[in-house]
């Protein structure tokens, strides 16, 4: 079967300084996979070679079977990878509303994500809409991010460090929109720190080590290796 993302043995450096190392990870259609290890390990650098903003030297990477390394950042989205960023970047001088309309797309075959679907997803949002970006709250702004990934009905959704810097009630709910869209049949590539979330959440891990994949597995491996939390996660 192909996979949809596949990510063959890739080396992507900044410069002269090589961050990632014959790093490989697939995802299959319809499944989440999280990304893992401490901090400055590659995992952005990852989702930065998958995008196209910093493209590997080495290796391939492919989606539903097309090589996807060498093109634009806006042709590999075209293609139905959308990301919600670490940081957020929404528009703060643009509405809810507008901030999520501004990215509609209508792909054949993939989510039918609208305007109405994301507020229901989000009813914080909904009753928010004719917000300011900049009048939102850290979490309220995550789920404009996620949502408006969605708008842009992805087959693939990436999210970089998307409960960082949430209060506890508000991670809870972005975890609850995540298993929601989970169910939806959504492909999900997640990077986050909170690994008992993820083994809750996603069915395979691959956890990044000073630029290399040092482990590779499913959630009841990880859930039952409390040594490799230890080791490569620093909990
Ligand atoms: N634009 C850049 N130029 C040079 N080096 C960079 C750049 N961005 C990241 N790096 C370096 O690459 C390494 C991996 O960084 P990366 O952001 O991919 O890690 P990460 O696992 O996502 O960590 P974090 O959780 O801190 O974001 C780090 O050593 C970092 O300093």
């Amino acid at each position: 079967m192909t996979a949809l993302l596949d990510i063959i043995d890739i080396d992507t450096a900044y410069g002269q300084s090589q961050v990632l190392s014959e790093v490989c990870l697939q995802i299959q259609a319809g499944c989440a996979h999280a990304l893992l290890g401490r901090n400055g390990m590659g995992k952005t650098t990852l989702v930065r070679s998958v995008m196209g903003l910093t493209p590997p030297r080495r290796g391939e990477i492919r989606f539903l079977g097309q090589r996807i390394d060498g093109l634009s950042t806006s042709e590999i989205a075209r293609l139905g990878i959308a990301v919600v960023p670490e940081g957020r970047q929404i528009f703060p001088n643009l509405s809810v509303r507008e901030n999520l309309t501004a990215f509609a797309a209508t792909r054949s075959g993939a989510g039918h994500w609208t305007l109405d679907r994301v507020l229901a997803m989000f009813p914080r949002l909904a009753e928010r809409a004719a917000n300011m970006g900049n009048q939102l709250s850290g979490g309220e702004q995550q789920m404009l991010a996620i949502g408006r990934a969605l708008m842009t009905n992805p087959r693939l959704l990436i999210l970089d460090e998307a409960t960082e810097g949430l209060a506890p009630l508000v991670r809870a709910e972005i975890w609850r929109s995540l298993a929601l869209l989970r169910e939806t049949g959504l492909s999900i590539l997640v990077i986050d720190k909170y690994v008992e979330r993820l083994i809750e959440l996603v069915d395979r891990h691959t956890i990044l080590e000073r630029g290399r994949v040092a482990w590779e597995g499913d959630s009841g491996a990880l859930a039952q290796d409390r040594a490799l939390w230890h080791r490569y996660l620093g909990v």
